[in-house]
This record gives structure tokens, sequence and C-alpha cells, in this order.
């Protein structure tokens, strides 16, 4: 299984992505720049976190606007995976192909420590390595990871089980405690907390690598050795 990690100006958490999947899970990755990419011979995209465009007119607003997003749109509609983490999550809300926006955390400070979060779906293709209930650690790091999405659009994510992660103790004041959500078809989801960077018991947690890991089982065709 082939990953691209796109890298925007401003991304900086690219490097520990592409450590999570090549280096721990051991499965082939690229590092991408936007503007050289042909996705075509990748089976799955991750958007990492960072500042893209130094987070100018919102987060992930001005890469969202990039060519590469179009090819991105192009893959996703084909059923592919597409994974957006924090940066990530914001470019994926900015672009459309997921609903909602991050807005400033409600107590207008970057934060950045571990919290607890609860899998609420494990039946998706990105949590199928969990249990249903499960609680996890990962790191976040965020100043606008504040999810909003109006009362129609969160029904609508409740009944068709879109919300995968919740936070245990709501850090930045998203709406239902959102974590991190999927579109409806199964293989858009974005988070604003780090799986990519709990891959490592030594770095405080490795609850990361089931993230991976089902993203392998679900659509990939050769597990590594050390997965
Ligand atoms: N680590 C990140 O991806 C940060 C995301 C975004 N720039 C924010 O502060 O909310």
């Amino acid at each position: 299984m082939k990953f691209a990690v796109i890298v925007f100006p401003g991304s900086n958490c690219d490097r520990d992505m592409y450590h999570a999947v090549k280096e721990v899970m051991g499965m082939d990755a690229d590092l991408v720049w936007y503007q050289h990419s042909n996705l075509e011979d990748y089976d799955a995209i991750l958007l990492p976190g960072g500042f893209s465009y130094g987070d100018y007119l919102r987060s992930g607003a001005v890469a969202s606007a990039s060519e590469v997003v179009q090819q991105i749109k192009e893959h996703a509609a084909k059923g592919k995976p597409v994974l957006g983490v924090c940066n990530g999550f914001q470019v994926l809300t900015e672009s459309g192909l997921l609903p909602g926006a991050l807005m400033r955390n409600k107590n207008l400070s970057f934060m950045c420590h571990h919290e607890t979060l609860v899998v609420e779906n494990d039946q998706t293709a990105f949590t199928s390595s969990y249990e249903q209930g499960e609680t996890v650690r990962f790191p976040i790091a965020h100043g606008e990871g504040n999810y909003f999405c109006d009362q129609e659009t969160l029904g609508e994510l409740k009944a068709n089980e879109q919300i995968v992660f919740t936070y245990q103790n709501n850090p930045n004041g998203s709406v239902a405690d959102i974590a991190g959500i999927v579109n409806k078809e199964g293989n858009v989801f974005g988070m604003m907390p780090h799986p990519e960077r709990a891959m490592e018991k030594l770095l405080g947690s490795d609850d990361g690598r089931k993230l991976f890991q089902s993203m392998i089982k679900n659509w990939g065709y050769t597990y590594a050795a050390n997965v």
C-alpha cells in the first residue's frame, strides 16, 4: 500500500506522518510537494498538520484552493482513502470534503498536550482495529480545533454514525465533543488530535498504530513484518 504525505508550505507534521507510515508501519510512502504531485500512483492520501500558508485567512483555507486539492477530490471520488490530521482536517473542511469548520479554541490559546479520546465508531475503515468505546491517548497541538457545524449537520453526522472520535474532556469547545469525523461514504476522515504522534510508547502512547493498521487492513494489500 502506497501513501502520499502532501507537503504544503508551512506543513510541520509531514515528517511525523511519513515516519508513522514508512518507518513504524513499514509501508511505501512519499513526501509529495503540493506542486509536484501526480497522485494517481497512490492508494492513500495523508494531509499532515502544520500551518499551511501561515494559517492566513483561516487555517487550511489557502491550501484548500490549491490544485492538489482537486486531485485529492478526484482520488476521494474513486472511494480511495484520505486522512487529514489537524491542519489536514482543516484543509478537508475548507475544501468541502468534510462538513463543518474548525474555529479558534474556546480559550483562544494554542494547546499542546495529550488528550483521552473515545472511539465512537469502530466500524469505519479507519478505526476497525479499535473496540467500540475504547479510550485512546493522542497528543493535540492546535489553536483552531473547535469543531463547529449547524444543528442539521450535527443531526446528519449522528444519524450516519460519522462521529468517529470524541474528547473525554473537551479541551477546545468542539460541538458534541467531536475530535474526528468521517464522510458519509466512509473514505475521507479528519481529526484534530495526532495519531501519527502516538506511534511509540516511549513518546507517551502508541495508540495511533491501530488507526494506520485499520487503513492497511481495509485498503492495503500487504502487511509489513513489523505491523
Ligand atoms: N498542528 C497543527 O496542525 C496546527 C493546526 C492549525 N494551524 C492550528 O493551530 O489550529
